[in-house]
């Protein structure tokens, strides 16, 4: 479930600002949606003017839009560690917790975003809240999801298969898998809403980000706000 609205100007700053920070040799995570693409791009612009980096991919619209722009790729099976991974996020809460997966690509984005050194968020203004509110993304085994929604409901969810305009039936992940945007209200405490959701068997991936992002890079108008735990 996207996030509504949000400027391509602002996203486009916080992109290039993040793109700015990758330094010669390193591995990069590239993630998933039109703030990342910004980054992308950017990424590719400087690849032409002579930086060597490898990507990985959080997704196939990541892989695909890193080949167009000419960003080397490596595979995620391959690296151990990544240096810098630069992603968007649905909602930023003001302690740096996320939610992430609009895009339905969160499984493989926290897999990446965890193994970086340095996990970069891109965001427009749009996307930051005092407390995470917004439906959290489930990722979850198709023939598990009656057993996976019950559990949410236990721990005071209400989920909704997620389907798409364009397609008939439920939306398929990347992964094969179906996802359950589960509504909580204010998420007061995230931390524990992740390990509960985490610990559903059945449950693939879910889009609470806790303690994961090292800085939050937020376009503006007149230039990017960089935000860190410090
Ligand atoms: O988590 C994601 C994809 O799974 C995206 O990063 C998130 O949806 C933000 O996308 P956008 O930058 O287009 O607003």
């Amino acid at each position: 479930m996207k996030a509504p609205g949000g400027s391509d100007a602002a996203k486009r700053r916080a992109g290039e600002h993040a793109a700015d920070t990758v330094s010669d040799g390193d591995v990069v995570g590239l993630g998933t949606g039109s703030t990342a693409a910004h980054a992308i791009r950017a990424l590719g612009r400087a690849v032409d003017a002579g930086l060597d980096v490898r990507g990985v991919a959080t997704s196939y619209a990541a892989r695909d839009l890193a080949r167009e722009v000419g960003v080397p790729l490596t595979d995620l099976a391959a690296v151990e560690r990544i240096d810098v991974a630069i992603d968007g996020a649905d909602q930023v809460s003001d302690d740096l917790a996320l939610i992430k997966g609009g895009g339905a690509a969160h499984a493989r984005e926290k897999v990446v975003d965890a193994a970086a050194d340095r996990f970069v968020v891109v965001a427009d203004p749009s996307k930051e809240t005092a407390t995470l509110d917004r439906p959290v993304p489930v990722e979850v085994l198709p023939d598990a999801r009656a057993t996976v929604r019950r559990a949410v409901r236990d721990h005071g969810g209400t989920p909704t298969l997620r389907t798409a305009e364009r397609k008939d039936g439920p939306v398929v992940t990347d992964n094969g898998n179906l996802v359950l945007d589960c509504a909580f209200g204010p998420i007061t405490a995230p931390e524990s809403l992740a390990t509960d959701l985490a610990t559903v068997p059945g449950v693939v991936a879910h889009g609470l980000f806790v303690g994961l992002a090292d800085a939050v890079h937020v376009g503006h108008a007149d230039g990017v706000r960089v935000r860190t735990t410090d």
